[in-house]
């Protein structure tokens, strides 16, 4: 399937001289197309900058990033990013954040406004077109956001902690219509998450990274039965042994932190 993200030997420097940090190294990693992977990691290891790397957002100090073989070169529409924050345009209605990108690209309004449409039904917000953000909660916001991003229909879904800023059952809720958008559309999902439960209910990778410089510590899979509902999928076993499993390699990281 389309959407393969390549990561090879990657690293970034930001900054020269005094002012230089070593963001990530020697980083190589592969997250199939169609895959959901997330990737977690201690406070300051790069995951953002992985993320916006991957986005094209910053160029690599050295190392590849490819999508489908083809090395990247700056953002392109193959690739969404969804942020915590929403960042919707405050001066435009729910439907007009949604057909944004579909003007940038010239797509004719009859088209776009059918897509849109068709993405503000997917994240069930049909009755709110005309409203604006400031109306709307945080996880309207952020399913408006996600509207906007698959208007356009990138292969790859870069989201960064996307449900961060979202109270519990909110969160539990959007991550459920994530995933079955996700299984609708057949997109890559890259994730980042603070958060070990939302990683490992979410995934069916995790990769865990080292703290500064970020590289790859370990990588899980999860191979949850998931056709049962979230509470049977929490409560059960193997829930608990992958949460595990992550949780001590990501606290060995964190102790490393606090202890030096
Ligand atoms: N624009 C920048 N200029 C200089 N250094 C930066 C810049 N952006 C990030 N850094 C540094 O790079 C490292 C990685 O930052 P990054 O934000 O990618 O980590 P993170 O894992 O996403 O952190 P958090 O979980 O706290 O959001 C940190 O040491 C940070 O201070």
């Amino acid at each position: 399937m389309d959407g393969r993200v390549s990561i090879s030997e990657l690293e970034k420097v930001y900054g020269e001289g005094a002012e230089r940090t070593k963001a990530i190294e020697d980083l190589t990693f592969e997250v199939d197309g169609g895959e959901f992977a997330s990737v977690v990691g201690p406070s300051g290891c790069g995951k953002s900058t992985l993320l916006y790397l991957i986005a094209g957002f910053l160029d690599v100090t050295s190392g590849t990033i490819s999508v489908d073989g083809n090395p990247i070169q700056g953002p392109g529409t193959d690739r969404g990013v969804v942020f915590q924050n929403y960042a919707l345009f405050p001066w435009r209605t729910v439907f007009e954040n949604v057909t944004y990108g579909l003007e940038e690209d010239g797509v004719p309004k009859e088209e776009r406004q059918s897509i849109a449409q068709q993405y503000i039904d997917m994240v069930d917000l049909s009755g709110f077109e005309d409203k604006y953000p400031k109306e709307l909660s945080g996880g309207m916001k952020q399913r408006v956001a996600l509207a906007r991003t698959l208007a356009y229909e990138p292969k790859i879904l870069l989201m960064d902690e996307p449900f961060g800023a979202l109270d519990q059952p909110l969160r539990e809720s959007l991550q459920d219509q994530l995933l079955d958008i996700w299984g609708d559309l057949e997109k890559t999902v890259v994730f980042i998450t603070h958060d070990v439960e939302e990683a490992v209910y979410l995934s069916e990778r995790v990769m865990i990274m080292t703290r500064h410089p970020g590289t790859k510590k370990t990588v899980s899979e999860i191979n949850l039965d998931r056709s049962g509902s979230r509470e049977e999928i929490v409560t059960s076993d193997a829930f608990a042994d992958y949460k595990n499993t992550v949780w001590k390699s990501l606290h060995e990281e964190t102790q490393t932190e606090v202890t030096l």
